[in-house]
């Protein structure tokens, strides 16, 4: 059995889904996020206030690390950025794991990144104009990243239960 890594632009559903495919498969489940505000005993936003990116980007690396290394099989949820930084993504095709990108419109992420935008500091401050107008972009940046995933999959206009099944699939 390999670890299961989701990845995915903030707000694709991550943490849902992998929380929901833990459920039914009864593999237990890990958030990147979680696992690193449990470590700094910060939350995501106060470890950005208070060290800044670049220090998150270094916790969020060495914990990607520490749960690929570790032994026990378990469903990952990344961070949106996680592939993006430190050549984490090149250890999304190592042959213990199967990597899925879960692949989201912009209006998709729009539409769930407006009502949720408080815990994520890279958006909390921003107006909706200039919201849609940053997940453009930054999707567009970040694509080349996730399509280094092992597997694709289309979330749009998928409830939380098809995109599971959908993960099913891949796995059988
Ligand atoms: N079909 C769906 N699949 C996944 N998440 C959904 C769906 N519909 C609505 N949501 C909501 O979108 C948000 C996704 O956020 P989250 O799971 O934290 O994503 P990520 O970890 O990728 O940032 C949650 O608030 C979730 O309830
Ligand atoms: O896209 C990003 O750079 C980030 C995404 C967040 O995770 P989610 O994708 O689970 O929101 C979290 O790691 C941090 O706020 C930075
Ligand atoms: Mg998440």
């Amino acid at each position: 059995m390999k670890k299961i890594v989701l990845l995915g632009y903030m707000g694709c559903g991550k943490s849902t889904i992998a929380q929901n495919l833990s459920k039914i498969t009864n593999i237990p489940f890990l958030d990147l996020d979680s696992c690193i505000e449990k470590r700094a005993n910060m939350s995501i936003n106060e470890i950005f206030s208070k060290h800044g990116e670049v220090y998150f980007r270094k916790l969020e690396h060495e914990m990607f690390v520490e749960l690929l290394h570790s032994p026990e099989n378990n469903i990952i949820g990344l961070g949106g950025g996680t592939p993006c930084y430190a050549n984490n993504h090149l250890l999304l095709q190592n042959e213990d794991i199967v990597s899925i990108y879960l692949k989201a419109s912009i209006d998709t992420l729009y539409s769930r990144l407006v009502q949720n935008k408080s815990k994520r500091p890279l958006i909390a401050n921003m107006n909706e104009e200039e919201m849609k107008e940053f997940i453009a972009k930054h999707l567009f940046d970040r694509s080349f990243y996730y399509n280094h995933a092992q597997y694709k999959l289309s979330v749009d206009n998928k409830a939380v239960e098809e995109t599971v099944e959908d993960i099913l699939a891949i796995l059988a």
